[in-house]
């Protein structure tokens, strides 16, 4: 588990640790007066009890490290800080090298989509045990490798979908009245006032591909502005409206006016809109894509406006980003970066989707209230990448409990060896889920005291399903929160 080599443990306090112990990591707490040195490197967090809360929290809470990437709203970073832990906040993403330099050593790490946890990066993350990433989408996480390693990963699922809806609305109208081109114009003192070519939206088709959080709510709002809206997707969704969902991609392409791209980043996903799809497209009709880079083929879409197939396009989201504001956007980032901005009524916007006030603001609430309850309590409802287990908060009512999270391999015979051991003492409560290759186990036991609690710790430990801490291959993880 997460091996917080130089965190220090108050003697004489019941401490929550993390353990690492297993080789791998997550979670918070295990419940020792100190950690026995045999247990590799365990780190504490933990405090005692908050009295006004009524609800256990990991006293040391200070020895939690954090690092915040990527300009993470204040709301988050609030909340964080407020629960004590020690929290390092930069503003853009790290190269690589940074990046694995400075993951070593935290707990947990909030992100936004540009920084990349991939297997790469996250082997050297020996203390991680959660990620927090501020935004909607996950590709940037290596989520298989990340949850084989007790790591978890929570992310806001549609805190900020309204802004990217609202967003695409406004770059509809914008490119149906080439409104960048005639606003560079006045920039550039030339009055140039015109009509052809220029269309209400009233009437038109929009065709969205992908009708998730983003799709759907667009299609409300485009409704609303008198245009209809068909849909692909490649799961059956219900209809908002009086939206229609078709049934290839290709039957979209045919039928829109203006298509917009709202799925994830996934394989299938990759080059989604290319040339061969562009021929589908009517002739003037217009692309949107603010879902990210890889779903469309830039060097064709410069081929299809080039041709005039394409009339204008709107692009929030590229296959490179620069990593800050002031970073610049041109040939050394993306080949084709200067074609593009040579084009006419193109719509070019970095990766500001999600960015408004509000969006940004509840972000930062909803992820870093999932870290603190997932780092104070184990409860991993809302990840994305482990199974969702959560009991109820232990309270002061409940004193000598000790709560125990075990993350194992999905293998038969786990539980029956861990039921076992726990089978010594009064199970208060259980709860164990399992996601593909990953288990998580919670259960609160009462009384307890702290030799049980050493004692049962290194029962778990010793399980063959956990595995080896030198190895770091798949493993088990264990946790236990105790108070007193
Ligand atoms: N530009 C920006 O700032 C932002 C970009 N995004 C991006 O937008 C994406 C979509 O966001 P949500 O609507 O919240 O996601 P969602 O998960 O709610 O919806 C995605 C939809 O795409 C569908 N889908 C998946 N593969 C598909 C395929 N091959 N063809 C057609 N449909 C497919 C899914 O079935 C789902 O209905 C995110 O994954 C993220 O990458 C999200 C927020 C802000
Ligand atoms: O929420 C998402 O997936 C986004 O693409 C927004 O990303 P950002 O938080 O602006 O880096």
């Amino acid at each position: 588990m997460a091996s917080a080599k130089d965190i220090k443990l108050p003697a004489d306090h019941l401490a929550h640790q993390v353990s690492r112990s297993l080789g791998l990591s997550t979670s918070p707490s295990a419940a020792f007066h100190s950690p026995p040195s045999s247990f590799g490197a365990p780190i504490s967090h933990g405090s005692a009890i908050s009295a006004t809360t009524k609800h256990l929290k990991p006293f040391a809470t200070e020895d939690v490290k954090i690092l915040l990437l990527e300009n993470v709203n204040q709301t988050g970073r609030d909340i964080l800080a407020g629960q004590g832990y020690q929290v390092e906040f930069l503003k853009t993403s790290l190269p690589e090298d940074e990046l694995i330099e400075k993951i070593r050593d935290v707990h947990v790490i909030g992100i936004r989509s540009k920084t990349k946890l991939t297997a790469r990066v996250l082997k050297e993350a020996r203390n991680l045990i959660v990620i927090g990433c501020f935004c909607i989408g996950t590709n940037q996480v290596d989520l298989k490798y990340a949850a084989d390693h007790g790591i978890a990963v929570f992310n806001s699922p549609f805190s900020n979908s309204r802004s990217v809806a609202e967003l695409v609305i406004a770059e509809i109208v914008a490119l149906a009245r080439q409104l960048g081109d005639r606003s560079n114009e006045m920039h550039n003192g030339i009055w140039n006032k015109v009509s052809n070519k220029c269309w209400e939206i009233r009437g038109k088709t929009l065709g969205i591909i992908g009708y998730g959080h983003i799709g759907s709510q667009l299609s409300v709002l485009a409704e609303a502005m008198g245009m209809s809206v068909i849909y692909y997707d490649v799961v059956n969704l219900m209809a908002m409206g009086t939206t229609r969902q078709v049934s290839t991609l290709e039957d979209l392409l045919h039928d829109a006016d203006f298509v917009t791209c709202h799925v994830p980043e996934l394989p299938e996903t990759e080059n989604l809109i290319g040339q061969q799809q562009f021929e589908h497209m009517k002739t003037g009709s217009y692309l949107i894509n603010a879902s990210r880079g890889s779903v469309v083929d830039i060097p064709a879409l410069i081929q299809a406006m080039r041709s005039g197939k394409i009339a204008g396009a709107a692009l929030d989201v590229y296959p490179n980003e620069p990593a800050g504001n002031g970073d610049y956007f041109q040939n050394d980032l993306n080949t084709w970066c200067t074609d593009l901005r040579g084009l006419k009524n193109i719509i070019l916007t970095p990766h500001i989707g999600g960015s408004t006030e509000e969006a940004q603001c509840a972000i930062g609430i909803e992820v870093s209230q999932a870290l603190v309850k997932y780092v104070n309590e184990g409860t991993t409802l809302g990840a994305v990448n482990l199974p969702e287990v959560g009991l109820r908060s232990l309270t002061m009512d409940e004193p000598n409990h000790a709560r125990v999270i075990y993350i194992h391999q999905n293998i038969p015979g786990v539980l029956r060896k861990v039921n076992e051991i726990l089978g010594d003492h009064n199970v208060d409560k259980q709860m164990t889920d399992s996601r593909d290759d990953v288990a998580y186990l919670m259960a609160d036991i009462s009384d307890v005291d702290t030799v049980t609690i050493k004692e049962l710790y290194e029962r778990l430990e010793s399980l063959s399903c956990t595995i080896d801490l030198s190895s770091l291959e798949k493993t088990g993880t264990l946790t236990l929160l105790q108070h007193e």
